[in-house]
């Protein structure tokens, strides 16, 4: 699939190649002028869609999750993979950011994957139990223990998801995901992270923390995709009405045509 051409988009906005993979070894285009958002529009602009816009917490993460298993299979197609199999390991966290990864998952199965998840700390709640059910419906493999060394995770798999954390995380990190983060700072396949990097500061990232090769913004970028180096910067999450948009300002680029993404860098 090739590498369309950028456009003009809303506000000035510029958008890059949309449903591209790489853009090779050249020179990397300019990054697409989005206005980022902060952390308090984040999450105000999650509970209003919950309380003014009534939508359920499970419709919102069906679509950012296939949202993200949409830019994932544009940016790293099955035929692009070096293992034997497109084998991904999706690592899920303990709130919405590591449904998203229950719901990408399964996405990516149903897009000719072989994903298996890695979700030490589930929430005893209807919505992330009928997830990981689903999942295993699926003959999605869930991982007992995480791989303790990094070269391992190297052979098994080539991509990592990050949905460990989303725009909740705060302070410092937890066992066991501080562990698991330290490993995944040293895998050398490429990590999607889902939302923000984990571990980074929603607001600040972390200079010495995971540096994904994707970020997936949902909704709008937030603060810290600022400081994202990486390969592939793409929008999701095409659910926020257009009142609720112009209330925010939030200035977003238009999407393609029917697509659940945008890339932007
Ligand atoms: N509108 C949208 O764009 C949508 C986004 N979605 C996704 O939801 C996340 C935000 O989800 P949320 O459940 O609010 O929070 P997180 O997933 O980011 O994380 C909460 C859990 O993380 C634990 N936590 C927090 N800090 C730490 C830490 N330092 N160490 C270890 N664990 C930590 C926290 O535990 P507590 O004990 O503090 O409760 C929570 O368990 C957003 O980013 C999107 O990815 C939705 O899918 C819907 C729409
Ligand atoms: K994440």
């Amino acid at each position: 699939m090739g590498v369309q051409g950028g456009r003009a988009g809303q506000g000035g906005a510029e958008v890059h190649g949309v449903g591209g993979s790489a853009w090779g070894a050249g020179p990397r285009p300019p990054r697409a002028r989005v206005r980022v958002g902060f952390k308090e529009e984040a999450q105000a602009i999650d509970q209003e869609l919950f309380t003014e816009y009534k939508f359920s917490v499970d419709q919102l993460m069906e679509l950012a999750g296939l949202s993200c298993a949409t830019a994932i299979a544009k940016a790293y197609p099955p035929s692009s993979f070096t293992t034997s199999q497109p084998a991904v390991l999706v690592v899920c966290g303990p709130g919405n950011n590591g449904g998203d990864g229950l719901v990408c998952a399964r996405h990516l199965k149903m897009f000719g994957y072989e994903p298996t998840v890695y979700y030490p700390k589930r929430p005893n709640k209807p919505l992330f139990e009928g997830l990981t059910t689903q999942c295993q419906k699926m003959d999605i493999p869930f991982l007992p223990e995480f791989p303790a060394e990094a070269a391992l995770i190297d052979e098994l798999y080539g991509l990592v998801v990050d949905a460990i954390f989303g725009f909740s995380f705060k302070g410092a990190v937890r066992e066991p995901f501080g562990s698991i983060l330290s490993t995944l700072e040293r895998i050398t396949v490429p990590i999607a992270s889902i939302d923000i990097p984990s571990g980074w500061d929603v607001e600040k990232g972390k200079a010495d923390g995971l540096q994904p090769d994707m970020l997936i913004s949902l909704t709008a970028p937030k603060k810290a995709a600022m400081y994202f180096g990486g390969r592939y910067h793409f929008l999701g999450g095409r659910f926020v009405p257009a009142a609720l948009q112009e209330k925010y300002a939030l200035n977003l680029p238009p999407y393609p045509e029917t697509d659940c993404v945008l890339q932007l860098t």
